[in-house]
């Protein structure tokens, strides 16, 4: 099967990375200071230089960064780390390109221990080229790019509409009307292919997680799925592909180089940001005109505010910041969701006892004549367990970072405070120490009856507390109903294997061949 593949591709020998891998020092400065007063651990602990990883000089910094453009291996970096930490272990210093200073965590008790001391407002490593890009064209930012009081600020106010179970569950009846214009589309297309295939599926999925999202933030029924031409939508969703695309190059330099040369990579990336702001701006706009309109009209009845008409209202964040939050979201909504929604397809495709697993839970909880809701979904362990396999598999971001405000002792060495520190999501899903037969597609071992035991901060395709993925349950919803859908209607079946890419999230690398074949 395809995935059992992911992690025997070489691009080059096993020497020649590990010459790849040597970095620069770090510069940051150790603090002599335990972060707690009487934190012996701390104390104890051998020094930062110590870590074990690739020797670190600048010379060999410039020589990985180049290898990994050149190589290719930019694109699938886990054959770097799989090298890295089978040298050296379950912690490892490394450094590509300029921007990706980092320490690699295997161990989920080691992410534990960071993520249980990320403090009030949890840093990420920064997404220098997107900040860039606000700095650059004097826009504000929003929740996924700012921090501390103002990060806060911003989370609370977006955040309740779009984690709190019972708010998300509201948006379920507007996601299954697009719900259905997808598998309307899928029908039309699968009737035309004399095997059943339906051709693009990506392509709709892209339309079928922003026509969602965009009902949902803006208010607005984008109608994608239709047969008519969405020029600017479509221009907006390769936007988001190429920042996403051009986001792993450009950490590898650093962005005022790329900026001062004027490199192909920033002058892609500012356009297609430049198209994702414009297109936003004009959707929030619309909204706004007629939230002004409804405020007007007396005889409007009561109904409850919608996302971004009770953003205005509660006032907490500028217009500005509205306009960055929106498109933010916007933006993380599109290819996050799809790639899963693909990937859990594709995976029921070539494991057709799960697929027929899943058939027989929607056959028992939806009855005939209704279609997939929350209050059934609640009742569908399997179907969950579905989307949690298929993320540990194929987590859209391959690993969560974080950057403490003191130091901290982790396997009896000293981080200090400021380091990034990257809890390897896909590479924990994927060993075997942490999951039975890992590059095997198996939902069962999530379920409640299964002995499998799992370290609670093994699997985190959301990340973890207070900046957790805002989006998370916008997107649980949007995959589990479509997916609901499908199962209820049809048998799949995948022609042609495909293997993952990285492109700053995992994708396919090429487009699939699924075959739908209609349920009697
Ligand atoms: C399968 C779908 C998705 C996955 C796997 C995913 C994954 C993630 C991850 C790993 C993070 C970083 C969390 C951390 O650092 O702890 C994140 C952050 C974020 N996500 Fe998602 N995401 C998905 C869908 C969405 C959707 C649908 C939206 C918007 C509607 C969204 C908006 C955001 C935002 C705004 C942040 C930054 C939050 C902050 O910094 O406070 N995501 N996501």
């Amino acid at each position: 099967m395809a995935a059992s593949r992911l992690f025997v591709t070489r691009c080059v020998s096993p020497a020649s990375r590990l010459q790849i891998l040597s970095t620069s020092r770090p510069t940051l400065q150790i603090s002599t200071q335990p972060a707690t007063g009487q934190d012996f651990s701390l104390l104890e602990a051998k020094p930062f230089e110590s870590i074990p990883g690739p020797p670190r000089n600048i010379l060999t910094t410039i020589k990985s960064t180049y290898d990994m453009l050149v190589s290719g291996t930019i694109r699938k970096p886990w054959v770097l780390f799989k090298e890295l930490h089978d040298e050296y272990g379950d912690i490892v210093y490394s450094g590509f390109g300029s921007s990706f200073e980092s320490v690699l965590l295997l161990d989920p008790k080691d992410v534990e221990k960071v993520l249980r001391n990320e403090g009030k407002y949890p840093r990420r490593l920064e997404f220098t080229p997107w900040i860039a890009y606000r700095e650059y064209r004097g826009k504000a930012k929003g929740v996924l790019l700012t921090e501390d009081q103002i990060w806060k600020r911003n989370r609370l106010a977006v955040s309740k509409r779009m984690l709190h179970p019972k708010e998300v569950v509201e948006y379920a009846p507007t996601i299954n009307s697009v719900v259905t214009d997808f598998v309307d589309r899928m029908e039309r297309k699968r009737l035309t292919d004399e095997n059943c295939v339906v051709h693009g599926i990506e392509q709709d999925l892209f339309k079928y997680a922003m026509d969602a999202a965009g009902s949902v933030l803006l208010d607005s029924r984008l109608k994608l799925l239709d047969d008519n031409l969405h020029i600017e939508e479509e221009a907006f969703i390769e936007s988001v592909h190429a920042i996403f695309e051009e986001f792993a190059p450009m950490m590898m330099i650093p962005t005022k180089l790329h900026k001062m040369l004027n490199t192909k990579s920033w002058k892609r990336h500012t356009k297609a940001w430049d198209t994702i702001f414009h297109y936003a701006k004009k959707l929030i706009d619309d909204k706004i005109n007629r939230v002004y309109e409804e405020l007007k009209d007396d005889n409007q009845t009561e109904k409850k505010a919608d996302f971004l008409t009770y953003l205005v209202q509660q006032n907490k964040i500028s217009v500005e910041e509205i306009y960055a939050n929106c498109t933010e979201l916007l933006a993380a909504a599109v290819d996050t969701t799809s790639n899963t929604t693909l990937w859990c397809i594709y995976m029921l495709a070539s494991n057709p006892d799960a697929q027929e697993r899943l058939h027989q839970e929607v056959k028992k909880v939806i009855p005939d004549n209704e279609i997939p809701m929350p209050k059934h979904i609640d009742h569908m362990p399997y179907l969950k367990s579905v989307v949690k396999e298929t993320l540990r598999m194929y987590p859209p971001a391959l690993n969560i970072s974080r950057k403490l405000d003191k130091d901290i002792e982790l396997k009896g060495y000293r981080i200090p405070a400021g380091m990034a520190m990257s809890g390897q999501v896909l590479m924990m899903g994927r060993d075997p120490r942490y999951f039975k037969d890992p590059l095997q597609f198996k939902p069962d071992r999530w379920l409640r009856e299964n002995e499998e035991i799992h370290h609670p901060f093994v699997a985190l395709p959301f990340g973890f507390g207070p900046r957790m993925c805002v989006g998370r349950r916008l997107a649980e919803l949007e995959m589990r109903l479509l997916l609901a859908r499908i199962s209820k209607n049809y048998w799949i079946e995948s022609l042609k294997d495909v293997e993952p890419m990285l492109t700053s999230l995992l994708v396919p690398d090429k487009p699939t061949q699924l075959k739908f074949t209609k349920k009697s």
